[in-house]
This record gives structure tokens, C-alpha cells and sequence, in this order.
């Protein structure tokens, strides 16, 4: 819960156990994708669960990507010279996308707002840090997201 009693964007998507599921259906699609399944050839098992731990950071959840995988720093070694062109950050966002309505994340129109502009932004980041001679910065916070404009509808 937000200072202002809101829900985080964590607790109102389902928390922990939505975003496992999530990332699992995302990843099961993807490795199997014919644009973006080749960048994921050798992805770490646990991969699907490392993200979701990373976007339960982002939307308010507890810091377990921090404090358990190396936070920010970690994440992004992943993603420098991976080259991702914007034809595969759009299919990547996607296949998010679809999974998401698959496993029935909430679908109101404020916390897909939300959900989608995060991804938007984190997309374009890893797609412009994934470039070859990229130089982002290499220590940062892990970014937290929030309901912007719109807070969640609650009659
Ligand atoms: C909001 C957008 C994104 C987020 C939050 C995200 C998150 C992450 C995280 C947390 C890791 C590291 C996992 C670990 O701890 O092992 C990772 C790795 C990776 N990401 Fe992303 N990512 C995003 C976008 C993308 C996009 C658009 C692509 C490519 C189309 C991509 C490709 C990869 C690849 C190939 C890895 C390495 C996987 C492995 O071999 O284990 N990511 N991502």
C-alpha cells in the first residue's frame, strides 16, 4: 500500500504469484517466437522468475530483484550488444501483452495504463542500452513505477 492508502501497482496486479505466472506463459511464447526466440536461446532457467521478481521491484513490491539478483547493474549486463532491433522490442512488448490478458491480469483501463507504460519505457531503454558501443550508466536505482495520472478506479 502506497503512504496515501492506494494499492501499488504490485498488490493490485496479484502480487508475487501474477507476475510468476505472467512471466511464465510470456517466456514459454517466446523462446518459440521466430523474431526474438533466437536472442533467448540460452536463457537461464530461471529467467521468467528473475523477471517477475524484477517487475515486483518496479511496481512497488518488495526489493527482492536488489536484494536477491543484483538489482539494477545485473539486468543490464544482460542486455548490452544484444543489438535488439525495434522489431523485437515490439514483438517482445507484445507477446507481454497477450500474456497478460491470458493469465488475466487485471484488465481496467488504469492499470493497463500503467502496466503498458512502464513496458513502453523499459523496452526502449533496453533496446537503445542493447546497441553495440552503448555507454548507459552502470549503477542506477531500480526504477519504481507507479499510477501516474490515473489511480486505480475504486467506487
Ligand atoms: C521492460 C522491459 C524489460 C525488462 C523489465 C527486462 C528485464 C530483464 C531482466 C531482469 C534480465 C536479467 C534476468 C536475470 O537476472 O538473469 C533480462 C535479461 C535479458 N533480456 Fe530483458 N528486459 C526487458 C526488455 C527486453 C527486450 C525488449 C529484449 C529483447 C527483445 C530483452 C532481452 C533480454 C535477454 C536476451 C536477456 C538475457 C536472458 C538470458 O540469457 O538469461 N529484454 N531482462
Amino acid at each position: 500500500m502506497t503512504e496515501d492508502g492506494i494499492p501499488t501497482l504490485y498488490e493490485w496486479a496479484g502480487g508475487t504469484d501474477a507476475l510468476e505466472r505472467l512471466t511464465e506463459v510470456f517466456y514459454r511464447q517466446v523462446v518459440k517466437d521466430d523474431l526474438i526466440g533466437p536472442l533467448f536461446a540460452h536463457m537461464d532457467p530461471g529467467h521468467p522468475r528473475y523477471v517477475a521478481m524484477w517487475l515486483g521491484e518496479v511496481f512497488g513490491g518488495p526489493a527482492r530483484y536488489t536484494g536477491e539478483r543484483g538489482g539494477y547493474s545485473h539486468m543490464l549486463a544482460h542486455h548490452l550488444n544484444r543489438g535488439i532491433t525495434e522489431d523485437q522490442r515490439r514483438r517482445w512488448v507484445s507477446l507481454l501483452m497477450d500474456a497478460a490478458d491470458e493469465v488475466g491480469l487485471p484488465d481496467d483501463p488504469e492499470f493497463r495504463a500503467a502496466f503498458a507504460g512502464y513496458i513502453e519505457w523499459g523496452t526502449r531503454i533496453a533496446r537503445t542500452n542493447s546497441q553495440p558501443g552503448a555507454t548507459p550508466p552502470r549503477q542506477a536505482p531500480v526504477p519504481r513505477w507507479g499510477w501516474g495520472v490515473a489511480p486505480p478506479y475504486q467506487p
